[in-house]
């Protein structure tokens, strides 16, 4: 087995690779609008009630109808997964490994029609969506390695006369619960980790982006996953969502999404339940405000070039988004007018021709949430930098720059998640500390300096997850760069990193006398 190695991104400049993401665009349009069902220990369940998935830069196009689970679909994947469990728990973790590399290669072959599904299903970019299944594939590639790695647990001591062994074991049935911003590699990575470590999985993906969960299950199918490991069960959060988080034999709950969702989540699982016979584990990864620190001796032109980047990619729809920059007084000025500069330059449109940098938000919901900050944006500081949306055919939102705004104001404090940055002064380099620091969150962070000093009281001082130096705030890489994150953004669970996969297991200690 070779090393794992992240997968590299596409050039698009090249022609040849241009050329074939055309290709995979036109075979997705080839088979927009039909209908999905669930599926439930392999058997396919079309239900009358289904919800439209529709493209965010053209509203009127359906990606397709998706089957709706009810509580009873639920109760079924549950009593699936549970008999499934039974067998699948002690399967050899190597075939299980297999498994993920199959997939990996699959995906592999028809990465650029997994792209054009995200650019259509979530408006992405060709960048982001292209980098969305090189993650995909990362998690497939890095997971089976680790569940090798793991297979026979870790060494222990043993004395004289006595053989011990600390060993993982799977923990049962775990509800995934995922995320539209990475509908793809989110969706895949935390619905593979409790596959490979010997868990069945129920999975109930987002509502705006199911289809391409459902293309995931046939690529798992494909791989040679047997019937009833992941039960694919779409279905409104009103109707089954507590349900499923509530479910006595429910295991464990990996959840990825907002704060508000996860910590409701985080409580209702805490609660025991008549019969129930283990305390759940919840692994959440919710939101952040993410500050970008721009320290006085610092090179300008690659803080303003992070702060951009990191707060329009995928129009600031990623938890890792820079939405707040705090900049040195004696260079602010100057990193104002460059981010400025850069930020008019950007164009927003239909992603679907790779002529822009930026494309649509998610919904009606998220963009009217934007605009709501704009305005609390206008009355807390100025506005620099766009402030418009274009809504006739898509949900379009201009990047939109808010300065002299104070580091506690609402928009440098809550989570927008759309293409809104704010940038306020900070005094000195521990005032800018200080203030990153500041928030419910503690997710991504970045710090811009030359100061060797200065990085090494970030290194120390500066509370989140993931800090980055001299760089933007966003793209871990899996396996690199393991993603998670302190406070109120989650369990700090560490996706695409080494003990990822023990939190889908428990150890378990035997001891035998020779
Ligand atoms: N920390 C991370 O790794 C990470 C990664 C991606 C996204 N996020 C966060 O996710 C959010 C954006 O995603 P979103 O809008 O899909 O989040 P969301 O919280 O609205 O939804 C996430 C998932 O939870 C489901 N859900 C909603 N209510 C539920 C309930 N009561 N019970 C069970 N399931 C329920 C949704 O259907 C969806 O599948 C942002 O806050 C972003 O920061 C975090
Ligand atoms: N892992 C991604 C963010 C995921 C959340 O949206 C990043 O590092 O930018």
């Amino acid at each position: 087995m070779i090393p794992y190695k992240h997968e590299p991104f596409t050039d698009f400049t090249v022609e040849e690779n241009k050329q074939a993401m055309i290709e995979a665009i036109e075979k997705v349009n080839s088979y927009l609008g039909q209908d999905y069902p669930l599926i439930i220990g392999g058997e396919r369940v079309m239900t009358e009630n289904k919800l439209r998935s529709f493209n965010p830069s053209n509203r009127e196009e359906t990606i397709g109808h998706v089957s709706q689970a009810t509580q009873e679909h639920a109760e079924r994947a549950m009593a699936v997964a549970k008999e499934t469990f039974e067998t699948w728990r002690s399967a050899n973790p190597a075939m299980r490994a297999d498994i993920l590399f199959r997939a990996a290669a699959i995906i592999r072959r028809r990465k650029h029609e997994f792209s054009a599904l995200l650019i259509k299903e979530a408006g992405k970019p060709w960048n982001e969506a292209d980098a969305d299944t090189a993650e995909c594939i990362d998690f497939l590639e890095f997971y089976a390695r680790e569940m090798l790695r793991l297979k026979d647990g870790v060494k222990v001591e043993s004395r004289p006369g006595e053989y011990n062994r600390y060993d993982y074991i799977p923990l049962g049935v775990g509800v995934v619960i995922s995320p539209w911003n990475f509908p793809l590699a989110i969706m895949a990575g935390t619905t593979v980790a409790p596959l490979v470590t010997g868990n069945t999985v129920l999975l109930k993906p987002s509502s705006n982006t199911s289809v391409v969960a459902y293309k995931f299950m046939e690529v798992l199918e494909e791989a040679g996953m047997p019937k009833g490991v992941v039960n694919y069960i779409p279905g409104s959060s009103r109707d089954i969502g507590d349900f499923i988080v509530d479910h006595v034999d429910t295991r464990f709950i990996s959840f990825t999404g907002s704060r508000d969702v996860g910590v409701h989540i985080y409580e209702r699982a805490a609660k025991v339940h008549e019969g129930q016979l283990n305390l759940k584990r919840v692994i959440a990864e919710m939101g952040g405000k993410d500050t970008i620190v721009v320290d006085a001796e610092a090179d300008l032109e690659l803080a303003a070039e992070s702060i951009v980047k990191s707060a329009f990619g995928f129009s600031g729809q990623k938890c890792s988004a820079c939405s707040r920059a705090i900049v040195l007084e004696e260079v602010y000025d100057e990193v104002v007018a460059k981010v400025k500069e850069k930020a008019e330059k950007l164009t927003v449109g239909n992603p679907e021709t790779n002529e822009h940098f930026m494309g649509p938000v998610i919904d009606d919901k998220s963009l009217n949430k934007i605009k709501e900050y704009i305005e609390i944006g206008k009355q807390e500081g100025k506005l620099l930098v766009g402030g418009t949306t274009d809504e006739a055919v898509g949900n379009f939102v201009h990047p939109t720059v808010f300065v002299d705004v104070k580091h506690d104001d609402r928009i440098m404090q809550e989570e927008i998640f759309g293409p809104v940055v704010g940038i306020a002064k900070a005094k000195d380099f521990t005032e800018a500390i200080k203030f990153a620091n500041d928030t419910d969150y503690g997710l991504t962070g970045a710090v811009i300096t030359n100061n060797r000093e200065h990085l090494e009281q970030a290194r120390r001082d500066f509370h989140v997850g993931n800090l980055y130096f001299n760089r933007g705030c966003t793209g871990a890489i899996v396996g690199y760069q393991p993603f998670g994150g302190f406070k109120m953004s989650g369990t700090d669970s560490k996706a695409g990193g080494p003990d990822y996969l023990v939190l889908h297991m428990q150890g378990k200690t035997t001891s035998e006398m020779l």
